[in-house]
């Protein structure tokens, strides 16, 4: 396992965000998922050795992030893609890529030049490399982001809401970057979407109010909804949550009433069943 979490606790003054999580996470994209404020980012930039969890064990590619040699290690294979990425937006992209790649000891000009040319054309930014960023759309920047954080060929990527602002397309080609960058390495992500965690993500971990609810296959979690969705011409009294859909009938999830017209679950029914019942322990795979 290239990312393993026990027992992670992490508070600020009296909010717990972290309440004794465990996650691991090996090669492929492992999802975070849930509501805002659940941890997903405390836990993220724990994993990126931004932040130390109060209590708990963290093993990073096999090393131990709390001592200082082990830590300079990691951070030679770990790319990062902060939740509010802070650009120097006076730079253009090429240049701010090369001062995170300055940053990240790539000290020889010219295998430098060449690696921020290589992720600039990954990304698709080759057509904007010399164009300030803040001249950028904010889907172009969220590019940005992802190039630097696939400067030197990264053993394990951290991504918090790396498709949050993009339009369709753009959400289109992200997954494609992502989960091509998923293949033979480790990539941790988190999203509010539902849809981008189905098509990219090999295992997820559901989140609420800084406990994991669930982890597994996004498949199993949406097993778990098999049976509990119904569509009907109203809000039935009976469910946990229910929403109109485009035809005008409601799609509820909860205990269906004898007789109900039950629809195939997908994992946002199973993702708003689990947050609809927060005490529930769910199985873990
Ligand atoms: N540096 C901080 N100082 C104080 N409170 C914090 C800090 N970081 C996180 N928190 C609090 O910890 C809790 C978890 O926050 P976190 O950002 O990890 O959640 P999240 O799941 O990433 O939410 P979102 O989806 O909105 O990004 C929240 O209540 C948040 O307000």
């Amino acid at each position: 396992m290239t990312v393993r979490v026990r027992s992670a606790t992490k508070s600020f003054g009296r909010t717990t965000a972290l309440d004794s999580v465990d996650l691991d996470a090996g090669h492929g994209v492992t999802g975070l998922l849930g509501p805002n404020g659940a941890g997903k980012t405390t836990l993220l930039r724990i994993i990126a050795t931004v932040l130390a969890p109060d209590r708990g064990t963290v093993t990073l590619l096999g090393r131990d992030p709390s001592r200082p040699d082990d830590r300079t290690r990691i951070r030679e294979r770990l790319g990062y893609l902060p939740q509010d990425a802070g650009f120097h937006r006076g730079f253009t992209v090429f240049e701010f890529i090369d001062y995170v790649a300055i940053l990240k000891q790539m000290t020889d000009r010219r295998p430098r030049h060449d690696e921020v040319r290589r992720v600039i054309d990954l990304t698709g930014l080759a057509s904007v490399s010399a164009k300030r960023i803040r001249a950028l759309s904010g889907g172009m920047r969220r590019r940005v982001g992802l190039a630097q954080a696939l400067l030197g060929n990264p053993d394990l990527l951290v991504l918090d809401e790396p498709t949050v602002g993009l339009d369709p397309e753009q959400r289109l080609r992200f997954r494609e970057m992502i989960s091509h960058a998923g293949e033979g390495r480790t990539v941790v992500m988190s999203s509010h979407q539902t849809e981008d965690i189905t098509a990219l993500c090999t295992r997820i971990a559901v989140f609420h109010r800084g406990r994991v609810r669930f982890t597994g296959t996004p498949n199993e979690l949406t097993a778990q909804a098999a049976g509990r969705v119904w569509a009907d011409s109203q809000r039935s009294a009976a469910a946990l949550a229910a929403w109109r859909i485009g035809d005008g009938t409601f799609r509820n999830v909860g205990d269906p009433p004898a007789g109900a017209e039950l629809v195939p679950p997908t994992l946002e029914d199973a993702y708003l069943l689990l947050m609809g019942e927060p005490d529930l322990e769910v199985t873990h795979s």
